[in-house]
């Protein structure tokens, strides 16, 4: 049975009801499936007049008001409701019917998924969806994955929703198999890594520049009008001026009220663990990971802090010191983002999965939580060469960070005296420091793991493998 709707949904919560009300507003009729009749209700109630969208808690409705090839999204849990949509939309989908998982899947399930309804002849899509609630409702960023073929039913819808940058919209095909669900897990990294540093600069700039939160808004609202102009920027400069509704006093921030433990939903830390098995080197993304992890241990902090009684420095918050940490964060912003594309290049390849990085750019500087001014600097690079191995081999990116480079050395080294911990910014450096670096001190690693282990070394003057008895019998 076919019917006349455009676009089903299943799971009509904070992103499928946004995204499908978004989708309506560009003229499609579209149709959300939800387990509660109270969720249907809301998305018919949120939806503007002259404009199709129906709600239903019955799958097979839905299945059959829509046109074929059908085109059907879950925005649910990532995990088991994934797969428990599945076996509850197979028994009412036909060959050549397209189902598209928009949650923050892990890509080896997805890959699962694919292997699984390939036979069938579904076609399955992982894609990623950033921008949050606002960003699925009026233009988000979004990554999708899959059959080449079939995308090209996918193609004008997505193109109507997504946001964009100049005229251009941010949704491309982003390759094979999983692509979009690994594009949107690095996505997640890159974002986890520069919020880290983002916080890094607050605990200077708070705890050592002795800085309110007043100026903090001032001065984030500032960068977010200058280089560092990005999503993360803008929030942040929000943030330092939302106060706390739960007490009395307007003085009293919401920030300063929040409890200091990170949490985290997995996509972070996967894109470490899938780094180190590539492997390609991400420190600034495991570096904030880490930090997340830290957090959550605060009573061991708290003790800690008992025993060593810490002094923090003190900072002088002078224009030069103010230009310095905007430059830093500029680079370090950088180098994250070097990193992320770093692991998508070696990814591309060892997956099979063609992720066209100029896409990823493109695709990345509207709507997405990771969007920032700076990604408009990586185009020429990755027109130029489009399979790019690392940024940081762009002629023009080397000059950006040369530039900015004794900025970030002298943020640091304040940082380090004043004993605030700025791990993820240090690392970037590090990363940075050590790719410039064309004889690294692992010559010695190899000669320790050979003296231990008789592992053998390779020579830098004639081809072959080596071992050497390093203990001379007495
Ligand atoms: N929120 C965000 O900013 C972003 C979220 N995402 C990802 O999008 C996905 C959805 O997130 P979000 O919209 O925030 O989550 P919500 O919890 O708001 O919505 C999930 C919806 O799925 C429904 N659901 C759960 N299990 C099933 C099932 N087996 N069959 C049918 N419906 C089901 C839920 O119904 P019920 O309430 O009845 O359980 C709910 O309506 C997640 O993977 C998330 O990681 C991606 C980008 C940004
Ligand atoms: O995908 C997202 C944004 O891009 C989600 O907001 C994600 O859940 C954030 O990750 P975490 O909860 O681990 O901080």
């Amino acid at each position: 049975m076919e019917g006349n709707f455009d676009f089903g949904m299943i799971g009509i919560g904070v992103m499928g009801s946004n995204l499908l009300l978004n989708m309506a507003d560009h003229g499609y009729a579209v149709i959300g499936f939800d387990l509660k009749q109270e969720r249907a209700d809301k998305l018919v109630e949120a939806a503007k007049p002259g404009t199709t969208v129906k709600g239903t808690i019955d799958i097979k409705e839905m299945v059959s008001a829509l046109k074929k090839p059908r085109k059907i999204m879950m925005l649910v849990p990532a995990g088991k409701p994934v797969d428990d949509v599945i076996e509850n939309l197979l028994p009412y989908l036909e060959k050549g019917d397209i189902v598209i998982d928009g949650g923050n899947s892990y890509f080896k399930d997805t890959l699962k998924r694919i292997s699984y309804l390939q036979p069938k002849e579904i076609h399955f899509f992982g894609m990623g969806v950033s921008g949050g609630e606002a960003g699925a409702r009026y233009g988000p960023s979004m990554m999708p994955g899959g059959d080449q073929e079939a995308y090209q039913y996918l193609k004008p819808i997505l193109e109507a929703i997504a946001a964009k940058s100049g005229n251009v919209p941010c949704v491309a095909y982003m390759g094979n198999n999983a692509a979009g669900h690994y594009v949107k897990m690095v996505h997640n990294g890159i974002e986890y890594a520069m919020m880290q540093m983002i916080s890094e600069v607050y605990d200077l700039l708070h705890r050592a520049g002795n800085m309110d939160n007043k100026d903090l808004h001032q001065l984030f609202l500032k960068w977010n009008e200058g280089e560092l102009h990005s999503f993360l920027v803008e929030i942040t400069a929000e943030i330092f001026k939302t106060g706390d509704a739960e007490t009395d006093n307007p003085n009293d921030l919401l920030v300063d009220m929040i409890l200091d433990q990170a949490g985290s939903k997995g996509t972070g830390k996967w894109t470490s663990q899938e780094a180190m098995d590539l492997p390609v080197s991400i420190p600034t993304i495991d570096m904030a990971v880490a930090m997340r992890d830290l957090s959550v241990y605060k009573d061991q902090r708290t003790k800690a802090a008992q025993i060593f009684k810490p002094q923090i420095g003190t900072i002088a918050l002078n224009e030069s010191f103010l230009t310095e940490l905007e430059e830093a964060l500029a680079f370090c912003f950088t180098i994250a983002y070097a990193q992320g594309l770093s692991m998508l290049a070696k990814a591309s390849v060892q997956w099979e999965m063609n992720i066209p990085l100029p896409s990823v750019i493109q695709v990345w500087k509207a709507g997405c939580i990771i969007r920032s001014a700076l990604l408009g600097n990586f185009t020429d690079a990755y027109q130029k060469e489009p399979a790019l191995p690392n940024l940081l081999l762009d002629a023009d990116i080397a000059i950006l960070l040369k530039n900015r480079e004794s900025s970030i050395r002298s943020i640091i080294a304040a940082a380090v005296q004043a004993k605030i911990p700025v791990a993820g910014m240090s690392s970037a450096l590090a990363y940075y420091d050590a790719y410039l670096s064309d004889r690294l001190p692992v010559n010695l690693i190899q000669a320790q793991r050979d003296f231990f282990g008789a592992h053998t070394y390779k020579r830098i003057d004639k081809e072959g493998v080596f071992h050497t008895e390093w203990q001379q019998e007495e």
